[in-house]
C-alpha cells in the first residue's frame, strides 16, 4: 500500500461534469476543486443550484443514469470512499435514511455490523453508545423503537447515529435541519459540530443558509446554477461576498450581522 500523502487533497474535483438520466443540459459542471482532509466546508446555494448533486457526486451516491464528466480523484488515500464505512451521508429527510419498518437499533446497527463484522450483541451495545454520542434520551429502549414513534429531531439523531456508525473519516450532511424548526435546528447543528470535531473527520455541510454554514464551517464553496461561483474562508466571505449568489443568501440573513456570527466565523 502506498502511504497516503499528508499534502494531498482529500478530494480533487477536475472538470467534473454531471448530467441526469433524461435531462439535455448538465445539472452540474464543470467544477475545479479540491477538499482538503480534516477541512469543514459548506456548500451553500440557492434551490436548483447544483449543491445536492455535487455532494452526492463527491459520495459515489448518483442515481443510476447520471453521468459524469472530468475527474473526481482521491489523491490522499488512492481510493474512493466507501459510502457507509469511510464517508457518511445524512440526507434532509431523515425519511430517506431510515426504514420506516425497522427499528433503531436495527438501522444503527446495520452499518456497523456490515462494516465493522461485529456480533449482533456487540452490536447492539455499540448501537447504544452511538445514540448516546448523538444525545438521545434512553438508548437502551430507544433500540427497540420505530422511526415513527420519534420526532424529526429525534429521527435526524438517529440518522447521523447511523451514518457514524462504521467510524467514517467523512461526513456530509445535505439539508439535515431544513426540515426542522429553528430551536431544534441549531441542537442539530451543535451535535454535528462537536461530533465532527472530537472524531476529526471532515465535514462537508449543504445548506441554502449563510448562518449555518458560517457556524460550522472554516470555508465555504458557493453554488450558482450549476457552478461553483465562489470558494474561500467562511469569514471572508461573510464580511466580502464578491459573487451576486453570495450577496443574495447574505441578504436573506438581516441577523448575519450580528457580532457573534461574525465572531464565530472570522479566522
Ligand atoms: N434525479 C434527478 N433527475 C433529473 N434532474 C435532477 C435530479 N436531481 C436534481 N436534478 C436537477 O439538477 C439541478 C440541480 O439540482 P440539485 O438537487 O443538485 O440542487 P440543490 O442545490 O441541491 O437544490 P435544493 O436546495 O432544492 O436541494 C436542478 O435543476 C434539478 O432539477
Ligand atoms: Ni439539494
Amino acid at each position: 500500500m502506498i502511504p497516503p500523502r499528508a499534502d494531498a487533497s482529500l478530494c480533487r474535483l477536475r472538470g467534473l461534469g454531471v448530467r441526469y438520466a433524461g435531462s439535455a443540459q448538465p445539472a452540474l459542471g464543470p467544477i475545479d476543486f479540491d477538499i482538503a482532509a480534516g477541512e469543514r466546508l459548506a456548500i451553500i446555494g440557492e434551490s436548483g443550484s447544483g449543491k445536492s448533486t455535487l455532494a452526492r457526486a463527491i459520495a459515489g451516491l448518483l442515481p443510476a443514469g447520471a453521468a459524469l464528466t472530468g475527474t473526481l480523484d482521491w489523491p490522499a488515500s488512492g481510493r474512493r470512499p466507501h459510502p457507509g464505512r469511510d464517508l457518511g451521508y445524512v440526507f434532509q429527510d431523515p425519511g430517506q435514511s431510515l426504514n420506516p419498518v425497522l427499528t433503531i437499533g436495527e438501522q444503527v446497527t446495520e452499518g456497523a455490523r456490515r462494516h465493522l463484522g461485529l456480533s449482533a450483541r456487540a452490536a447492539r451495545a455499540h448501537a447504544a453508545d452511538l445514540l448516546a454520542q448523538v444525545q438521545l434520551p434512553d438508548p437502551g429502549r430507544l433500540l427497540a423503537a420505530y422511526p415513527h414513534q420519534l420526532s424529526g429531531g429525534q429521527r435526524q439523531r438517529v440518522a447521523i447515529a447511523a451514518a457514524i456508525a462504521a467510524g467514517p473519516a467523512i461526513l456530509i450532511a445535505d439539508e439535515v435541519t431544513s426540515a426542522l424548526d429553528t430551536t431544534v435546528q441549531a441542537a442539530i447543528v451543535a451535535l454535528l459540530d462537536a461530533l465532527t470535531r472530537d472524531r476529526g473527520m471532515t465535514l462537508i455541510f449543504v445548506t441554502h443558509d449563510m448562518a449555518l454554514a458560517a457556524q460550522l464551517a472554516d470555508r465555504i464553496a458557493v453554488m450558482g446554477a450549476g457552478r461553483l461561483v465562489e470558494a474561500g474562508r467562511a469569514g471572508d466571505i461573510l464580511q466580502r461576498p464578491i459573487s451576486a449568489e453570495a450577496r443574495r443568501l447574505l441578504d436573506a440573513h438581516i441577523d448575519l450581522d450580528t457580532p457573534p456570527l461574525i465572531g464565530e466565523a472570522a479566522p
